[in-house]
């Protein structure tokens, strides 16, 4: 069910943002039942070339189950989703970073044998001129050519997210789904991820979908967010969202959002002892 916010409509992007443009995704009246219970339910929203859309919520709300339907793992039970005008490319027109990889530091493997991994035809014991020129571009783009050589296990968790993203890239997709990319990483590495991040989705008309806990990273980087909550959602910028109001309806209860030096802060205030939650 999803909850509209004040001035907010539906599928509206920002002004000057990429508007006007058809729509790389559109997820349409989706719903997900798993286990006997409703992990999301009629959804609709869609995303244009070029938008980075973030997206936010409690543990357990269903972003991951989002992710997993668009990358055909889970087949809704309701609704359907579109990618690039109807026409399907399949599954290398999505890059996807999932939540929490772990490597082992001993693994003995270049960074740049792992962004082949990404490759259609990863196990091929030599790569072609094209597959070079992927791989050689993928590391570009992420700001990680001085990585190419060193052992992906002894690279810092910073350094290993964009050998991350630099396999997700290499096929060249149209929408990057990236699951909490910036978890366990400093403020400045979160930073310079989400810089990179942005960029790419500027600079080669990417659509993003970022997962994050982190409404101020949000707020400074994407386009709108997309706000779950089990069973419900709103869509729109950060100003229209990130509201009391919204937040209310959206989590059912009393909640409040409190902007302190530019910042955000979402608090429960049914409490006596009012306590800021997970933003
Ligand atoms: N295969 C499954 N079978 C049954 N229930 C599932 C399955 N996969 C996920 N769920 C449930 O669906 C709900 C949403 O899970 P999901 O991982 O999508 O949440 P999330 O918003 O990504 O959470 P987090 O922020 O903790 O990563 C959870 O209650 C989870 O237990």
């Amino acid at each position: 069910m999803s909850v509209t916010a004040p001035a907010a409509a539906l599928n509206r992007t920002t002004e000057g943002g990429p508007g006007s443009l058809p729509a790389a995704l559109e997820v349409q009246a989706v719903s997900v039942h798993l286990g006997g219970k409703t992990v999301l339910s009629d959804i609709s929203f869609e995303v244009k070339p070029g938008e980075f859309l973030g997206i936010l919520g409690p543990n357990g709300a269903g972003k991951t189950t989002l992710f997993r339907v668009l990358l055909q793992l889970i087949k809704p039970q309701q609704g359907q989703v579109r990618m690039n005008g109807g026409r399907t490319l399949g599954k290398a027109v999505i890059g996807y970073v999932p939540q929490s990889r772990q490597i082992d530091p001993e693994l003995p493997m270049r960074a740049r044998d792992f962004v082949c991994l990404g490759l259609p035809h990863p196990l091929r014991p030599w790569l072609n001129r094209a597959d070079k020129e992927a791989v050689r571009r993928a590391l570009e783009l992420t700001d990680a050519s001085h990585l190419a050589d060193q052992s992906i296990g002894r690279l810092s968790g910073g350094e290993r997210q964009r050998i991350f993203l630099a396999q997700a890239l290499v096929r060249d997709p149209k929408i990057l789904l990236l699951d909490e990319p910036t978890s366990n990483l400093d403020p400045g590495a979160q930073e310079a991820m989400a810089e990179v991040v942005h960029s790419i989705c500027r600079t080669r008309g990417i659509s993003v979908l970022l997962i994050s806990h982190d409404v101020n990273l949000i707020n400074r980087y994407a386009d709108r967010i997309l706000y779950l909550t089990p069973g419900q959602y709103a869509i729109g910028t950060v100003e229209e969202i990130m509201q009391a109001s919204v937040l209310r309806k959206l989590y059912g209860s009393a909640v409040d959002v409190i902007r302190l030096d530019g910042k955000l802060f979402v608090t429960t205030s049914s409490q006596p002892d009012s306590k800021v939650c997970f933003h």
